[in-house]
């Protein structure tokens, strides 16, 4: 009988000297200049930067599915296109096959592709068990159009754990949703991270969002990006939602706010 191989130790990442050109019907766009920044295993480590800096062309090269035009990206030491294991992604829309439920969406990726692992019940089990963690036990069984957009993001979430790579590459997943249900995202995601702690990189344009989440917040610049700036968020790790009013985490959304909004 197979069973489901233990998640694969969260690996550790890194970009060097990143830059991406892309050539478009209107010319040639550069839009990376440089980067280079690292992300340890099972570390959370928020981007931000202005609109078109090739935060989303960055987490694609993570993921493997495009490669710089100069430099490395590599995951555990192995360049990030001859990994084996996919990474679990999410996206601004959770993408779910409407003719699947819930259950069926989580558990699904890992079970076809070069990712698949284990077996089917187990999977199933797992996906159950990460359905309740987000709050929709209860839900297993329903269709995506029986969901809310904020509960279809949750089964995205679970989805991207599943895959068993340790590593989730987050795409401004809350971005098409509103105020308070991003806000209880948030608390969500910093739940599901503290007790799975995959490697995660989190793209994202709200501030507060991110200081809240991640160890580190990493500034771009605008397009051809670089990196501006790295703010170290230096709070506890167990973030609370009291955190938010604290002089401290202000101070901290402060510097990356000015970051951003710093010229050049
Ligand atoms: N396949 C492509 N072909 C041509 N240009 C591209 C391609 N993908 C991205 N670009 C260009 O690269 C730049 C960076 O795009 P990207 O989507 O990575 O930015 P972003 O920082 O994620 O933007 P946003 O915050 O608005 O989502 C943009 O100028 C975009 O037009």
């Amino acid at each position: 009988m197979s069973v489901v191989t233990a998640p694969l130790a969260a690996p550790s990442l890194s970009l060097n000297g990143v830059g991406k050109r892309f050539l478009g019907r209107n010319g040639t766009v550069e839009a990376i200049g440089e980067v280079s920044f690292s992300v340890a295993s099972g570390e959370f480590v928020a981007v931000v930067g202005p609109s078109g800096c090739g935060k989303s062309t960055l987490l694609r090269m993570l993921a493997g599915l495009d490669v710089p035009t100069q430099g490395s990206v590599s995951v555990d030491g192995t360049p990030a296109v001859s990994v084996a294991s996919p990474p679990g992604v999410a996206f601004q829309r959770p993408v779910l096959l409407p003719w699947r439920t819930a259950l069926e969406n989580v558990a699904l990726p890992s079970q076809v592709g070069p990712g698949a692992r284990g077996s089917r019940s187990v999977l199933r089990d797992r996906a159950r068990q990460l359905l309740e963690e987000v709050g929709l036990d209860g839900f297993e069984n329903a269709y995506p159009h029986e969901l809310s957009g904020g509960m279809q993001q949750r089964v995205a979430l679970c989805r991207s754990l599943l895959s068993n790579s340790g590593l989730s590459l987050l795409d401004e997943p809350f971005a098409a949703l509103d105020a308070l249900t991003r806000e209880d995202l948030m608390f969500v995601l910093h739940d599901l991270w503290r007790e799975h702690r995959t490697t995660t990189v989190f793209v994202t344009h709200g501030i507060a969002e991110a200081v809240f989440l991640a160890s580190r917040v990493v500034v771009l610049s605008g397009r051809p990006s670089s990196v501006a700036t790295v703010v170290e968020v230096d709070l506890p790790e167990h973030r609370e939602p009291a955190l938010l009013h604290d002089p401290a985490f202000v101070a901290l959304t402060t510097s990356v706010r000015d970051a951003l909004h710093r010229p050049g």
